[in-house]
């Protein structure tokens, strides 16, 4: 999960706010993404629900948060991972379906594994179009094999 400083200068967060989010379908960040875009900190499973709200309220149907480390129940050895579609029904209502998984944390840092959950989403929500919760499955689990591979291509072990 990245943390401060940020990879983008922090004088472009007003345009991903008030620019980018409104326009895009989906968004995929991870948690402290989330709380620079909504300027509010999460502390518990309530707070990211709360995080998720505002950002729907800022445009996006799907809200992806790829990692957040306080939320896992199974505790410190685990990263909880939270999807999320917001869906309008006939008489105006609105529907959202949560998908929320915990996955086991690979012992190294990896650089990139938000931009690679990204586009295997995107691949996966285009063969599994009505179908969030296995596109974030498969997603997931790609994720997991690529990174354990990754750390025993490195370490051996
Ligand atoms: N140390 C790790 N152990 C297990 N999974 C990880 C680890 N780091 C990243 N991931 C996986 O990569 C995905 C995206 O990583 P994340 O850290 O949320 O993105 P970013 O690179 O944007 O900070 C997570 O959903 C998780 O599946
Ligand atoms: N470093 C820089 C400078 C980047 O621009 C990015 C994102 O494109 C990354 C690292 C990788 O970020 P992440 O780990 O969130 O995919």
């Amino acid at each position: 999960m990245e943390k401060a400083p940020c990879t983008s200068p922090e004088d472009l967060l007003p345009v991903y706010r008030e620019k980018v989010v409104p326009v895009a379908d989906t968004i995929t960040l991870n948690q402290f993404e989330a709380e620079l875009l909504t300027r509010r900190k999460i502390h518990s499973q309530e707070e990211v629900l709360e995080v998720m709200d505002k950002l729907y309220s800022m445009g996006p149907d799907m809200v992806v948060i790829t990692s957040s480390d306080l939320l896992s129940l199974r505790g410190t050895d685990y990263l909880m991972a939270l999807g999320s579609q917001r869906t309008r029904t006939p008489d105006g209502s609105t529907v959202t379906q949560r998908i929320p998984r915990e996955m086991h944390k690979v012992d190294a840092t990896f650089i990139g594994t938000g931009d690679s959950f990204a586009a295997m989403l995107l691949a996966w929500m285009h063969k599994h179009p009505n179908n969030l919760k296995v596109a974030c499955e498969k997603t997931l689990s790609a994720t997991h094999h690529v990174l354990q591979r990754t750390r025993l291509h490195n370490t051996g072990c």
